[in-house]
């Protein structure tokens, strides 16, 4: 299979990595365009992938063209390479796009399918948000799901769900960074060197997601787990339920989905 990423920045950058690094597609098998090619080219020189010099070049070469520019370039982009886009798979990674908003864009002669990706997925950690109900051959959603499924938690979620699944998977990683910059400074406050608190602070995160991955447990099992009666880390617990820790979560959720 070859692969076109029609932009390539910090998203098309990770899926390509992750991709290459995990053995799922050869560097060689994957090609790219974006705005300034210069950059582009140095990118594509670390990854081992093509560096093409227009869109259209880009979208001619892949069996699947990824559209990795941001929403409101999407219209001008698929217009630009519409005549390269007849017959052959099109993936849409694009925030606050479905199947309905993406379809009007495209030739009738290809299938497609929209997706929300995450940036752990460099690290084969993602998660790949996927629409149910495209247009895509069972054939090639079998080929897909094979082809991200080592790098990337496949998960299906119907139209109607695109956005949250997708502010979940796509935007958290932004909110969990904080955490973990949060997390740290209070370890520098107290005397931790940088570099081991944010480590820890990271660690802490992959272990307690690891954690339940494994069990399964509810969250609030596994905080009692770590809350001694009379203990301190009921203290710290108690002190962010007073600070609105977790409804603060939801908020930027709602702030999300209120912009979408
Ligand atoms: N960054 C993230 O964590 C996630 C991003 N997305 C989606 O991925 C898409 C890209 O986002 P990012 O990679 O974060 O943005 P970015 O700003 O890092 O990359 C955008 C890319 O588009 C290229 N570009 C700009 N104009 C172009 C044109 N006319 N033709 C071809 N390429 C052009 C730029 O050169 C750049 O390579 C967006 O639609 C976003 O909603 C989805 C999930 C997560
Ligand atoms: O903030 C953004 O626009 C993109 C969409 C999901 C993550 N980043």
């Amino acid at each position: 299979m070859k692969l076109s990423f029609i932009g390539f920045g910090n998203m098309a950058g990770a899926m390509a990595q992750g991709l290459i690094e995990f053995d799922c597609l050869p560097a060689q098998n994957i090609y790219a365009s974006a705005a300034h090619f210069d950059k582009l080219e140095k990118k594509a020189a670390t990854l081992g992938i093509h560096a093409c010099q227009t869109n259209l070049e880009a979208a001619a070469a892949g069996d699947v063209v990824i559209l990795a520019v941001k929403p409101y370039m999407m219209e001008t982009v698929t217009q630009e390479i519409r005549s390269a886009l007849v017959n052959k798979t099109v993936v849409c990674i694009a925030a606050g796009f479905t199947d309905r908003k993406l379809r009007p864009l495209l030739p009738d002669d290809c299938e497609s399918l929209c997706v929300m990706p995450n940036t752990p997925i460099r690290v084969g950690q993602g998660i790949l948000v996927w629409e149910t109900g495209s247009t895509l051959s069972a054939d090639m959603e079998a080929k897909l799901a094979e082809l991200f499924g080592p790098i990337a938690l496949i998960a299906p979620v119907d139209s109607e769900h695109m956005g949250i699944a997708g502010t979940i998977a796509g935007c958290s990683p932004a909110f969990a960074a904080m955490f973990i910059e949060a997390l740290s400074d209070a370890g520098v406050k107290y005397g931790l060197q940088r570099a081991q608190a944010l480590e820890m602070a990271a660690r802490v995160l992959e272990g307690t997601g690891a954690l339940f991955m494994a069990d399964h447990n509810h969250p609030g099992v596994m905080k009692d787990s770590v809350c001694s009666p009379g203990g301190t880390t009921i203290r710290g617990v108690s002190q962010l339920e007073k600070d609105g820790f977790r409804g603060d979560i939801i908020d930027a959720v709602d702030a999300v989905m209120n912009r979408q």
